[in-house]
């Protein structure tokens, strides 16, 4: 970053976490400090910066790499010409010429569709879903059929349980015949190896304290619950279930699964890890969905999903889960925290998923129900910014309708 002469040399720091103090006319000037002075150094003394990252001039001695964003410091060996001879409104201009360079793209193959069954025979609407219902067994399986003729490679199924059928230790979700396993069943009996299907494994469902793990005094236990975990995947695998997602964040829980899994001859099944799941509030509607919201009565998950703070803990999460065992990961909620998609994405490379939960789809739904928000441009949109930030999929509510919309697109052009 220095020049050869230290009786001009000029320190510049990228940082994107003070993209936004920076004013446009600095960014520009250090675009003509860098020219100048590739007049005197060698070009490849200095690395040129994505434009995408912000620039700060610094004294001397100041120039410090960003600990929390190294990868805010890659480097560039080119520097574009000023203004006018680079105009950056020229790429734009013209519809062919955005669509030629666009980095990114939503498509089918990027969307997970979570859906909900219940054990009833009609659908029910999930008032704070708007446009999402509970499902009949059998209209999951009709669902999975439409997904199918999409071309949505994968759905991920949750149970709406019976109160009753709701216990302190939540022995239904290890009970072969409970509603996931029945509905997974029957979907794989009719759509076979053409989707995917996913199921949670947490006991939230199932348990009358709305926890996903086993309460003693008052404390989610870790390790029994992950013996319950375990049995519960298998259960799961047994009846079809072709990805085991771990949505409990227990410690340990991806290494019990995966040899679980292992030894009662399901070698194939997936592990998708919720490796960096928040303690949210979005998750409100979804609880309304499956039913756990009054059993939860306000207590929090706290002690065992991460804190909203933290992005450290995010990737040692993640880092876990690989080692032990997980094929894919996971980060939870999804737009609020894309920049943990980033970062998980561009330090371990792995198969990369983020759920745009309940709470955003009810954010987007309702805004577009009153008119306030445009629902299609604004839904492509907030999934586009997921394939950004570098996740390889989506799990969401919209995708029916995303599907839709893309398949029309095509026939239109
Ligand atoms: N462990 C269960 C689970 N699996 C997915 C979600 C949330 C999904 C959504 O909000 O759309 C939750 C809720 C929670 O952890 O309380």
């Amino acid at each position: 970053m220095w020049g050869g002469n230290t009786d001009w040399r000029c320190g510049i720091v990228y940082h994107e976490a003070s993209r936004d103090q920076v004013p446009t006319d600095a960014v520009c000037r250090c675009f003509l400090i860098f020219r100048r002075m590739t007049r005197f150094v060698e070009p490849r003394q200095f690395g040129f910066l994505a434009p995408q990252f912000t620039v700060s001039t610094s004294l001397p001695g100041q120039h410090q790499p960003n600990r929390k964003h190294p990868e805010s410091f890659e480097m560039f060996d080119f520097a574009r010409s000023p203004y006018p001879m680079t105009r950056m409104r020229r790429i734009r201009r013209h519809d062919w010429s955005r669509r030629l360079v666009a980095e990114h793209a939503l498509g089918v193959n990027d969307l997970i569709w979570p859906l909900f069954v219940h054990d009833g025979q009609q659908p029910i609407d999930v008032e704070s879903l708007p446009g999402v219902q509970r499902l009949s067994v059998d209209g999951v399986c009709r669902a999975a059929e439409q997904a199918c003729g999409w071309g949505i490679p994968a759905i991920a199924i949750f149970p709406a349980t019976p109160a009753e059928l709701k216990t302190e230790e939540a022995r239904e979700a290890v009970n072969p015949q409970n509603l996931v396993c029945r509905t997974v069943r029957k979907i794989k009996a009719a759509v076979g190896d053409s989707l995917g299907v996913i199921c949670d494994v947490a006991l939230d469902p199932y348990s009358i304290h709305g926890h996903d793990g086993i309460v003693r005094d008052g404390d989610v236990v870790n390790d029994e619950t992950v013996e319950v975990l375990k049995q519960q995947a298998v259960v799961q695998a047994d009846a079809g279930c072709d990805i085991i997602a771990p949505s409990d964040m227990m410690d340990g829980r991806i290494g019990a699964i995966r040899q679980a899994l292992e030894s009662n001859g399901h070698t194939n099944v997936h592990i998708m890890s919720y490796a960096a799941k928040y303690a949210s509030a979005f998750y409100g509607p979804f609880r309304d969905a499956v039913g756990s919201k009054g059993n939860l009565a306000g207590a929090s998950k706290k002690t065992y999903q991460q804190s909203p703070s933290q992005t450290d803990e995010a990737l040692h999460e993640v880092a876990l889960d690989l080692a032990e065992g997980a094929d894919s990961v996971m980060v939870k909620p999804g737009m609020p925290y894309l920049d943990i998609v980033a970062r998980v994405k561009s330090t371990f490379g792995v198969p990369t998923f983020a759920y745009q939960v309940s709470g955003e789809y009810a954010m987007l739904a309702a805004a577009a129900e009153r008119g306030w928000l445009d629902k299609e441009a604004t839904v492509l949109e907030s999934l586009l910014a997921f394939k950004r930030a570098g996740a390889d999929g989506v799990l969401t509510y919209w995708a029916p309708q995303v599907a839709q919309w893309l398949h029309r697109d095509v026939q239109d052009q």
